[in-house]
């Protein structure tokens, strides 16, 4: 996958300015970036939510992407197997989406409603979604917020698991996540004008 000189503005704010990296066909790559620096602007753009000023984006379609949001974006009265199976095929099994939740989660909570989880489970409920969803490449976006380490550890170990060969994108602040994902690191800042220091 590539972003080849990617520009979106916001008025006169220029969040991409000719953006430019390549993602290797089953490589794992953490985005790393301050805070409002765009890291979200260049999914939204990437998924096709938002429309490109200019550049051109190559080798994925939007549709053949998964996505964890960094708002969880669950279904409130549905439970968290219900949740990942509305991004399944009609034929997929509850069990199996069972199993997959259960590898991450306590078995208690996978027949409650999503609204009375906590914050962490939810994450993983909507990390799992992404990670189950069949696709080319798999986004996530600050996946491990609210996550101790404990928890963070297997939940690294389940997406690397479940991947299954697919390109992994993760936009993280954490220098830990990256070592931990075993992933090499993009800077926003640096692929930006063309891509002049591209890790
Ligand atoms: N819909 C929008 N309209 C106007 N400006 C926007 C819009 N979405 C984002 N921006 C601006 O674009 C810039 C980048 O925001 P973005 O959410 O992409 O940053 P980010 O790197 O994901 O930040 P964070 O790490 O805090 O989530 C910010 O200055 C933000 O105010």
């Amino acid at each position: 996958m590539e972003f080849d000189g990617v520009c979106k503005a916001y008025g006169a704010n220029e969040v991409l300015r000719r953006a430019t990296f390549t993602l290797p066909g089953g490589g794992v790559r953490c985005l790393m970036a301050p805070s409002g620096s765009g890291k979200t602007t260049l999914f939204r753009v990437l998924l096709g939510l938002e429309r490109a000023d200019a550049g051109q984006i190559r080798g994925v379609s939007p549709g053949r992407i998964s996505m964890m949001f960094q708002e969880d974006r669950l279904c409130e009265t549905l439970t968290p197997v219900e949740n990942v199976a509305l991004v399944l095929p009609p034929s997929a099994r509850r069990a199996d989406v069972r199993d997959l939740l259960a590898e991450i989660l306590p078995p208690d909570c996978l027949n409650q409603p999503a609204m009375e989880l906590s914050g962490g489970m939810r994450r993983r409920v909507s990390l799992a979604r992404a990670v189950a969803f069949p696709s080319d490449l798999v986004v996530l976006d600050e996946p491990f917020t609210g996550l101790d380490q404990a928890t963070k550890e297997k939940v690294i170990a389940f997406t690397l698991r479940h991947r299954a060969g697919r390109t992994l994108l993760v936009a993280t602040h954490g220098e830990d996540d990256a070592r931990l994902l075993g992933a090499e690191r993009i800077n926003l800042v640096d692929v930006q004008d063309g891509g002049v220091g591209t890790a």
